[in-house]
């Protein structure tokens, strides 16, 4: 049913979620995460976001899954890059130099798949997912990465006022899935002026979050 959903958004060009823009969090705070060139960079759920391309610029190794192949083929065109496809069970990768991405459910990767990760960015992924689970994607990614460096970018606003993606991600529910593993350091939560899809009260919540001394 989940899967179905968004197959079918990325089959009828429904894609409002993504942006022609880098997303303004990530040009920020992209410094904050100290990465070395050639870190390699998780971008779980990506879909075709421009944010690949600034990573890449970068320096960075980007390492992506997303459901849609249609997605994953148009980021490829975009990047004017020939992958390489190799099918892996359930998996399917598209690889070219400086990019790997998996085509198939975020739950069927395993560490094995991602090899190392230095930092997850997650923009549109988490806020994508139902709360029933959320925890279990949040488990799930420290499962793969070895709780990597994480920038995490959430909106939030009173979700009893609209259903549907993005989902409102509240700190106390960030705090509950993640503070285990990780040291949080909110960035910045701003009020977005225009509101999010009918809510006139929302903001975009940015976390950094630091693998905690074990
Ligand atoms: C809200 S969009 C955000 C895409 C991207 N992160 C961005 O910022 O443009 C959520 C994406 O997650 C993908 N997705 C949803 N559930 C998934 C799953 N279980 N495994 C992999 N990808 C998934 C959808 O196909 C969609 O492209």
């Amino acid at each position: 049913m989940h899967a179905e959903y968004w197959l079918n958004r990325w089959q009828s060009n429904d894609i409002s979620f993504h942006s022609g823009n880098i997303n303004p969090s990530l040009d920020r705070y992209f410094t904050n995460l100290n990465l070395p060139v050639n870190s390699r960079v998780f971008v779980p759920l990506c879909g075709k976001t421009v944010d690949i391309h600034y990573l890449l610029n970068k320096g960075m190794y980007v390492v992506g899954v997303a459901l849609s192949e249609l997605a994953i083929r148009q980021l490829f065109i975009e990047l004017a890059l020939t992958p390489k496809v190799t099918k892996h069970g359930l998996l399917t990768a598209y690889q070219a130099q400086g990019i790997c991405i998996w085509v198939g459910d975020v739950f069927a990767l395993t560490a094995d798949h991602l090899d190392h990760v230095d930092a997850i960015y997650d923009r549109g992924a988490l806020v994508a997912l139902p709360f029933a689970i959320r925890n279990q994607y949040a488990q799930h990614l420290i499962t793969l990465s070895h709780a990597a460096l994480q920038l995490l970018i959430t909106c939030v606003y009173d979700q009893s006022q609209r259903s549907g993606t993005p989902y409102s991600v509240p700190a106390a529910e960030v705090q509950s899935i993640y503070a285990k593993q990780y040291s949080l350091n909110m960035l910045s939560c701003e009020k977005l002026s225009q509101g999010i899809k009918g809510v006139t009260s929302a903001s975009i919540t940015v976390w950094l979050m630091s693998p905690s001394a074990s």
